[in-house]
């Protein structure tokens, strides 16, 4: 080894910790009024969502950080995000280059990490048209109920935890299983491999994780954290899995093998019919989509579902309102379908109540301006990044009446405030252009899994856990889901055998 490399690399790393921790610059960029930057890197901590909530206490609902490298613009108010999302949507329309839409998504060829232009106009036009729409929705229901019949009989018969001679069931494993077996189906046509679930729960932790590749990237040939060559590795696996997974289908279309159509059986006769709008779709963009639509339907619904129970079984007497509700629309001889999920109003505003505290993407997904803007007064220079803090907004006292921290469906009863992203109080799907475009499949599958074991057992703590001792804490990913398992004990409640 040479000796100047170690050298070399003090001088580097000296370089970057002086970048990180310097004191914010107090010299503003050019402009009519430029937004002083308050804060950098370092100050995000493990939960940012958390962090730049306490920041805009101090600094308000609009503020400027500079991460490593990268100047950004925090949103925590519902005013300021309309600003943002509506009235300046065709400008912060754009998401960063990152490291996961190179590597992981075949340099940016998927959508939800796609730059705005024609390519991601076309593949979101795709997925709106032909992927995630309402007769879609519709053409899943039997395949959704009957994952979730099964998933009800193995938990009346199995128990993942003795505690105290009680017999638990693991829900944080159980619900992830479930959702990821819906989800698989949908696209895949059948459930994945152990193999196959390794390769996606790493690529989907990647793309997670904080990379400080994309903040400083003059680092990204040192890759201090190793997560460009895990990447690469990963990306490697995941692109063998998909083209065999995509040979197979393209096997079968051939032998007419097979009347049920899954997202990819889909794409491939757009890809072979060259009628998808104004552009061709190849076989890489169609692996990136898959990647895309695994990394935005996996996480998010699973832990919407478990973050509502944890509200619940911390609430007995809100836990009891959502059963009563369910026994007198349904009654205690049948399971829920789908067709009742309208009628169950009291369900619906649980869900939107554990949304607001609980956006499972609390910061979105980060955006990046298109062009320089004059945003109230302040000017705001191309390829600034846009963080929206969803989760500090759903706890606004400005927005929300009573105490924003506290549980309470009711809030919503004669609101009108719904999901959609109109109500920029409440936008955990995001809002404007790159707004949700899975939003109504997600929240079918909320509603539906949700419902149903609420409708078919009774559920009670462990012996000697109280309500108020249950751990609410998090742990910071693609989605911010519960640090802890909830194990949590079934009790069969319907009156069928
Ligand atoms: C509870 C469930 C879900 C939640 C809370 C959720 C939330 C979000 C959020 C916050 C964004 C970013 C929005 C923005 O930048 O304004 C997003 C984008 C996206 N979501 Fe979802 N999502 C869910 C389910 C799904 C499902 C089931 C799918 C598809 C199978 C999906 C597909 C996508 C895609 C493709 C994007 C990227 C859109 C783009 O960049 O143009 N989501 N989602």
């Amino acid at each position: 080894m040479s000796p100047w490399l170690p050298i070399l690399l003090s001088i580097i790393l000296v370089g970057l910790i002086t970048i990180l921790l310097k004191k914010p610059a107090s010299k503003l960029p050019p402009g009519p009024r430029s937004l002083p930057i308050i804060g950098n890197l370092h100050m995000l901590g493990s939960l940012p969502h958390r962090a730049l909530h306490q920041l805009s206490k101090l600094h308000g609902p609009i503020m400027h950080l500079k991460l490593g490298l990268v100047p950004t613009v925090v949103v925590s108010s519902a005013d300021a995000a309309k600003l943002f999302l509506k009235t300046h949507d065709a400008v912060f329309c754009s998401r960063p280059k990152t490291q996961t839409s190179e590597v992981l998504s075949y340099g940016g060829k998927g959508m939800a990490f796609s730059e705005y232009g024609p390519h991601w106009r076309s593949m979101r036009k795709l997925c709106t048209l032909e992927l995630l729409t309402n007769a879609k929705v519709e053409m899943f229901g039997a395949m959704r109920s009957e994952e979730v019949r099964r998933a009800v009989e193995e938990m009346r018969g199995g128990r993942d935890h003795d505690h105290e001679e009680e017999l638990l069931v693991d829900l944080t494993c159980r619900v992830d299983k479930l959702v990821e077996d819906m989800t698989v189906k949908m696209i895949f046509g059948s459930g994945g491999s152990v193999e196959f679930r390794r390769i996606v729960d790493e690529a989907l932790k990647m793309a997670g994780a904080f990379n400080l590749n994309d903040f400083v990237p003059f680092l990204k040939v040192l890759d201090l954290q190793g997560l460009g060559r895990r990447m690469k590795r990963v990306s490697k696996e995941l692109d063998a899995l998909f083209n065999q997974i995509i040979d197979e289908h393209m096997r079968r279309a051939k032998e007419k093998q097979g009347n049920h159509k899954d997202f990819i059986d889909i794409l491939i006769s757009l890809m072979e019919s060259d009628n998808t709008n104004d552009m061709q779709l190849d076989r890489d963009m169609i692996k990136a989509l898959l990647l895309d639509l695994l990394a935005a339907g996996l996480d998010s619904t699973a832990t919407t579902v478990i973050w509502a129970f944890a509200e619940l079984m911390k609430r007995p007497f809100t836990m009891k309102k959502a059963q009563e509700e369910l026994k007198d629309v349904i009654g205690l001889h049948r399971m829920v379908e789908e067709k009742d999920l309208v009628n169950l109003e009291y369900l619906n505003m649980v869900i939107k109540e554990t949304l607001r505290l609980h956006p499972v993407a609390p910061l979105l997904v980060p955006r990046e301006s298109i062009q320089d803007v004059i945003v109230n007064d302040y000017h705001i220079p191309k390829k600034t990044r846009l963080i929206i803090n969803a989760w500090a907004i759903g706890r606004d006292p400005k927005a929300w009446s009573g105490d924003p921290e506290e549980f309470d469906p009711g809030r919503f009863a004669n609101s009108d405030v719904d999901l959609s992203g109109r109500y920029f109080e409440l936008i955990p799907f995001g809002a404007g252009r790159r707004g949700c475009p899975g939003l109504l499949m997600g929240l079918r599958s909320v509603q539906l899994v949700l419902g149903q074991l609420l409708h078919c057992f009774d559920w009670e703590l462990p012996k000697g856990v109280s309500p108020c001792d249950l751990d609410m804490g998090e742990k910071f990913g693609l989605a911010v889901a519960r640090a802890k398992h909830l194990f949590i004990k079934p009790t069969y409640r319907l009156k069928i055998t």
